[in-house]
Order: C-alpha cells, then structure tokens, then sequence
C-alpha cells in the first residue's frame, strides 16, 4: 500500500467501530474529542467502551456486527478478535468508505499513526504496519523531546502570527521575526510575553497613521 499523510476534519462524521475490545478502545481514545458521530457494535464492550456509552460520548449497539451497520460509514475501524466478521465487516463496507483494518495491516485503506499531540502541534509516525512498535518508541523519544511547554509555545507562534499579519512591517521584517521566534528562548514564557506586547506596539502605531 502506498499511503500519504493527511490531517482530517471527522466533526459529524459517521465512524463504525467493529468490535468493543482493547484495540476498539484505542482507537476510540483518538477520535472521542474529535467530535464524530461514534458508533461501537460488539456483544460485550470494554469498560472503558461502557462508561463513554454512558456519558453520550458513543453509542454502544450490543450485537454482532450485520452488513447493514455499514451503511453511510464514512470510516469504519474494525477490530473484532473473530476474522470471519473483520472480513464480512470489509466487505459491507460502502465505497468510498475509510476503513482501517486493525487485524490485517493490507486489507484496508488507512492506518492509524502513533501520535503525539501537544496543543496545536501534531506529530505522527507510521512505518506502514512494518513495525507499530518502532512507531510507538519513536512517538516516546519525541514525546520528551517535544515536552509540554510546546503547547504554551504554539499558542504564543499563533498569536504573535495573527499580530504580525495585522502590522504594516515588510514582508522581510515579518519573516524575520517568525524566523527569531523559532530560537529555544522562545519556549519561555517571559520571552513569549515580551515579544507579544512589542507586537502589539506595533499594531497599535499602524493604527496610530490610520
Ligand atoms: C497497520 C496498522 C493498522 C492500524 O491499526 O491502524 C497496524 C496493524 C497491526 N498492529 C498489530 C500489532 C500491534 N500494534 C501495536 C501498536 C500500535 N499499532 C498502531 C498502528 C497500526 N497497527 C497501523 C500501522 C502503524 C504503523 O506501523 O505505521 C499504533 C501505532 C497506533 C494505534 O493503534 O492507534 C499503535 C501504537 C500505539 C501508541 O502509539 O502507543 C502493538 C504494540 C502495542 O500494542 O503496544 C502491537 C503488538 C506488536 C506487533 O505485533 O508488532 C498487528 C498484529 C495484530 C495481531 O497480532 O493479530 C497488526 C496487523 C498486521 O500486522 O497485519
Ligand atoms: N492494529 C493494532 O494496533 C492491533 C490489532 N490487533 C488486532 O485486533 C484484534 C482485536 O484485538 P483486541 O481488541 O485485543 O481483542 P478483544 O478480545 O479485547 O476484543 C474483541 C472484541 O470483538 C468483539 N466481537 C467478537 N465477535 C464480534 C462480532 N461478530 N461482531 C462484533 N463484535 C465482535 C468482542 O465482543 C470484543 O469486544 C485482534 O484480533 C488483532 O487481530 C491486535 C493488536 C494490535
């Protein structure tokens, strides 16, 4: 399979989890935030599974899975322990759909990377199902290199971004300054600060030749 990596908007989107086990809840874990219209079949469900079904997080169908819970998937992740019912769940699969395979890395059309996640930063690692586990150690290595102030940094390159874009400065000027906040000083705090109320002088003498 060749693949691209892509970041995908799932608000109001119809996923179908097969199957209520632990690689079910893994996945969800995921998605749960994402805002997707979630829907998990399976006879017995984790607790995890459970307790999200009971705060209106999911649905959680208590049944085997039948073709017609396919309809109008636009992903369904599968991940029964049964591959009779991975393999009929791929095939009621509606065209068009996206469908991880959790049991057979070839079988479907899209894999899940590990993630990190840090604010508005993402990083994902595949290794297109050669090795999940050097993906998952990967993930940890960056996990500690990219440590949580990334978040508190992020949301300072957007607002000071959004500030600049606001200025009359050249365009060298700008780059300059997006170039500079990319220096390690930067993920401290008073460092952030200070440039966002230079920045905001900035803005306020635009407004001043207005
Ligand atoms: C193709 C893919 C499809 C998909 O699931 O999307 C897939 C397929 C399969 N995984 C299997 C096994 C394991 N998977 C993990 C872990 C993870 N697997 C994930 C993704 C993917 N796994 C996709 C490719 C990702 C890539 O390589 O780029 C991660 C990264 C993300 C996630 O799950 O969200 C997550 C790390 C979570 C984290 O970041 O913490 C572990 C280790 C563990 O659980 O600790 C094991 C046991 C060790 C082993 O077997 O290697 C099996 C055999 C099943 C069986 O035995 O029947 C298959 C099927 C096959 O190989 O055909
Ligand atoms: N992609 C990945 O990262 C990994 C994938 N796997 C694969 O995922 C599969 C599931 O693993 P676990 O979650 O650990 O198993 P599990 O035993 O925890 O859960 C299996 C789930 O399938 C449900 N199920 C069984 N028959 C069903 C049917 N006819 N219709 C609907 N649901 C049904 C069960 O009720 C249960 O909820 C494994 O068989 C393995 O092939 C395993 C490890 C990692």
């Amino acid at each position: 399979m060749t693949v691209i990596p892509i970041m995908i908007e799932m608000k109001g989107k119809k996923v179908i989890v097969v199957g209520g086990g632990r690689i079910a809840k893994r996945k969800l874990s995921g998605l749960i935030d994402s805002g997707a219209e979630l829907l998990v079949i399976s006879p017995v469900a984790d607790p995890a599974i459970i307790a999200w079904d009971d705060e209106g997080k999911i649905l959680w169908k208590q049944k085997c899975f039948e073709p017609a819970d396919a309809e109008e998937a636009f992903m369904m992740i599968i991940a029964t322990d049964d591959p009779a019912t991975n393999a009929e769940s791929r095939k009621a699969a509606p065209s068009n759909c996206l469908v991880n395979a959790s049991d057979e890395a070839e079988a479907g059309n899209i894999h899940f990377p590990a993630h990190v996640k840090r604010g508005k930063l993402s990083i994902a690692v595949s290794t297109n199902g050669a090795s999940p586990m050097l993906a998952k150690k990967i993930k940890q290595d960056l996990k500690s290199q990219f440590d949580e102030s990334y978040e508190q940094y992020l949301d300072f390159l957007f607002e000071a971004r959004q500030l600049l874009k606001k200025t009359t400065i050249s365009k060298n000027a700008k780059e300059e300054y997006l170039r500079g906040f990319l220096d390690e000083s930067f993920l401290q705090v008073a460092s952030q600060e200070a440039s966002l109320r230079e920045l905001r002088l900035l803005m306020n003498n635009k407004k001043d030749l207005e």
